[in-house]
C-alpha cells in the first residue's frame, strides 16, 4: 500500500547553486499531481530528490526532509536500492534494454531475486497488461524490445518499472518524445495506473497537465508559486505570476 510522501522545508544546492528554495509539498497515494514551470525552474530536481536519484551529482546538497510515510528518505541508514524500486522512475526518452520484451520486464524481478520461470512469466504477463501492452506484443515476447516504436517502448519501460512493485511512479515528461496517439496511450495509461499508485510527473504540456492530474502545483526559481487541485489552479490562479505562466506571457 503507497504511503503519502511529505515534501517538507525541502532545500537543494548544486554546488553555489540554490536550485530549489524551501519547498514543502506532499503527493496523496492514488493522485496524479503534475509539476509544471518554465525550463529551469527545477521540476526535475525535484522530481529526482524524491528517489535520490541526484545523489549521483557531485556537489549535491539537501536541507529539510522529504519523508515516505514515517520514514526520512533522506536518512543514512536508508537503503538506497530498495527505496529507488519503491520509487519507480521513467525519463523522457524510453531506454529499454538491449535484450528481449521478456527479459527487460524480468530483469528486476531477478535482480530482487524472482527466478522461478512461471511466477516471471505472471509478472511479465500482468505488468505488461498493466501497461496496456500486452495485446501488441504477446506474440513477440522474445524479440528485441528494440524493434518496438517509441510509444511502446515508453509503455514497456513503465512496465518494467512495474514489474519490481513499485509504490510511486516519478514521470519526468513521459510523452513528450512521443507522437499524439503514442502520448495518448501514455495518458490513458497514468490515468489508469492512479487506481494503485502515488504519481508525480513533470510535463511541459498544459493540457495534458489538465487531462491527467488531479493537483498541479507551478515552479518558478526553484520555489513553488502555487499548488492546487489542477481544475482550480488553471481556471482560478491565485498568485499573478501562475496566471501569466498559464496565459503564455512567459515560459
Ligand atoms: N547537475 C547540475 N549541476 C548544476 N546545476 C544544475 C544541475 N542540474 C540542474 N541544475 C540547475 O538547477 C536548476 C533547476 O534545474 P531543473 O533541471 O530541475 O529544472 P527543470 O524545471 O526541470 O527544467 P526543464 O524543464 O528545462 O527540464 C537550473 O538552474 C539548472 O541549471
Amino acid at each position: 500500500m503507497s504511503q503519502t510522501l511529505t515534501v517538507d522545508k525541502f532545500h537543494v544546492y548544486y554546488g553555489e547553486k540554490h536550485a530549489l528554495d524551501n519547498i514543502s509539498i506532499s503527493f496523496q497515494p492514488k493522485t496524479v499531481t503534475a509539476l509544471i514551470g518554465p525550463s529551469g525552474c527545477g521540476k526535475s530536481t525535484l522530481l529526482r530528490s524524491l528517489n535520490r536519484m541526484n545523489d549521483f551529482i557531485p556537489m549535491f546538497r539537501t536541507e529539510g526532509s522529504v519523508r515516505l510515510g514515517e520514514e526520512e528518505i533522506y536518512d543514512s541508514k536508508i537503503d538506497v536500492v530498495n527505496l529507488r524500486k519503491r520509487m519507480g522512475m521513467v525519463f523522457q526518452q524510453p531506454v529499454p534494454f538491449p535484450l528481449s520484451i521478456y527479459d527487460n520486464i524480468a530483469y528486476g524481478p531477478r535482480i530482487h531475486g524472482t527466478t522461478q520461470k512461471k511466477k516471471l512469466d505472471q509478472i511479465v504477463e500482468k505488468t505488461l497488461q498493466q501497461a496496456h501492452l500486452w495485446e501488441e506484443v504477446k506474440d513477440r515476447l522474445h524479440k528485441s524490445a528494440l524493434g518496438l516504436s517509441g510509444g511502446q517502448q515508453q509503455r514497456l519501460v513503465i512496465a518494467r518499472v512495474l514489474a519490481v512493485e513499485p509504490e510511486i511512479l516519478l514521470l519526468d515528461e513521459p510523452a513528450s518524445a512521443l507522437d499524439p496517439i503514442s502520448t495518448e496511450h501514455i495518458e490513458r495509461l497514468i490515468l489508469s495506473l492512479k487506481e494503485e499508485y502515488t504519481i508525480v510527473v513533470v510535463t511541459h504540456n498544459m493540457q495534458q497537465a489538465k487531462r491527467i492530474s488531479d493537483q498541479t502545483a507551478f515552479f518558478l526559481h526553484g520555489e513553488i508559486v502555487e499548488r492546487n487541485e489542477t481544475q482550480t489552479l488553471f481556471h482560478s490562479p491565485i498568485d499573478q505570476r501562475t496566471n501569466h505562466y498559464l496565459s503564455g506571457q512567459f515560459g
